[in-house]
């Protein structure tokens, strides 16, 4: 059996401690680092300590030194663009699974991924993976309909997220668009006095208690409703997902990456 070595970016965070525990459950897998930055308090300490799972005798870095094969990151956006660049100057692999990023920064991961093998998602769960191709069915079959749909994304995360609207919710959006041609991407309602035009696309944020990510992708036709729903019961689902995506990137040569390249659901 082929064994791939996994370094984890943001190791100490909610995601990275259950990267660390997942991967240390599967065979095929080998921690071989982990990652913080320079000045967390914890560099030096063993990781497995530090994700409940005892000493697995990794220490906390605060720098990338002998390299694993695949670098996953679930960090903040800034940090994740930083490292893109390094993995395109060291021609690391990187499975960049943080959400949040601007025009400018997804700019730099589109051309780091020329350098290297990036494979990017806003979400790592195979349920949302396939209900992003439900969509994007649902999304060709309904636009023609001539009395109109209208299309409103609600998500639903923990208190503790800094982004809104999820890089999830805002990759349904974009499906939605291209399979259904609306051009106008909306925020919430208030102040939009009149009727709802048809060429927009609403997104709806909630911030509540410890949701780990619920999303429903409402189709809204004259006499019925369409709603696709994907509701995470842990954050294993994204765990497991970005372990299934460092094998599949493993020796892969440069070029961006997709969940779904990963999961095999284009084919
Ligand atoms: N694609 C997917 O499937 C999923 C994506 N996400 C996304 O992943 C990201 C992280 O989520 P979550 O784990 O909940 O967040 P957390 O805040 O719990 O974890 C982020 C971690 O990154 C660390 N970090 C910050 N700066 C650096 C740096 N320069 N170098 C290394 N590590 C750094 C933080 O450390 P410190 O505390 O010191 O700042 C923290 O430990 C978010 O963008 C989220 O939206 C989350 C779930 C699923
Ligand atoms: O921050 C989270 O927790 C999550 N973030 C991702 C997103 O923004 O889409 C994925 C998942 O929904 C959990």
């Amino acid at each position: 059996m082929s064994v791939t070595t996994i370094g984890v970016f943001g190791a100490t965070g909610r995601m990275g401690q259950r990267v660390l525990a997942c991967a240390a459950t599967d065979p095929s897998l080998k921690i071989s680092a982990a990652y913080e930055r320079p000045t967390h308090p914890a560099i030096g300490k063993d990781v497995g300590e530090i994700a409940g799972l005892g000493a697995i005798g990794v220490p906390l870095a605060g720098e990338i030194g002998t390299p694993p094969d695949v670098i996953i990151d679930f960090s903040t956006p800034e940090s994740s663009v930083e490292l893109s660049k390094v993995c395109a100057e060291r021609g690391l692999r990187l499975v960049l699974a943080t959400t949040g990023f601007s025009a400018e920064q997804k700019e730099v991961i589109t051309q780091a991924a020329k350098k290297t093998a990036i494979l990017w998602a806003p979400s790592m769960s195979l349920a949302v993976n396939v209900a992003m191709k439900l969509v994007a069915d649902a999304g060709r079959a309904l636009k023609d309909v001539s009395s109109g749909v209208d299309v409103e994304i609600i998500e639903r995360h923990h208190r503790f997220k800094e982004d809104a609207p999820s890089g999830t919710a805002l990759k349904f959006g974009e499906i939605v668009a291209q399979s259904m041609g609306q051009t106008e991407h909306v925020h919430g309602r208030e102040g939009r006095i009149g009727q709802r035009p048809r060429h927009e696309i609403g997104y709806h944020a909630l911030r509540t208690g410890d949701n780990v990510g619920e999303h429903t992708i409402v189709f809204g036709l004259m006499g019925e409703t369409l709603e696709v729903t994907v509701r995470g019961n842990s954050r294993d689902s994204y765990a497991q997902g970005a372990l299934t995506a460092a094998k599949f990137l493993a020796g892969r040569p440069a070029g961006l990456y997709s969940m779904a390249d990963a999961l095999g659901l284009n084919a």
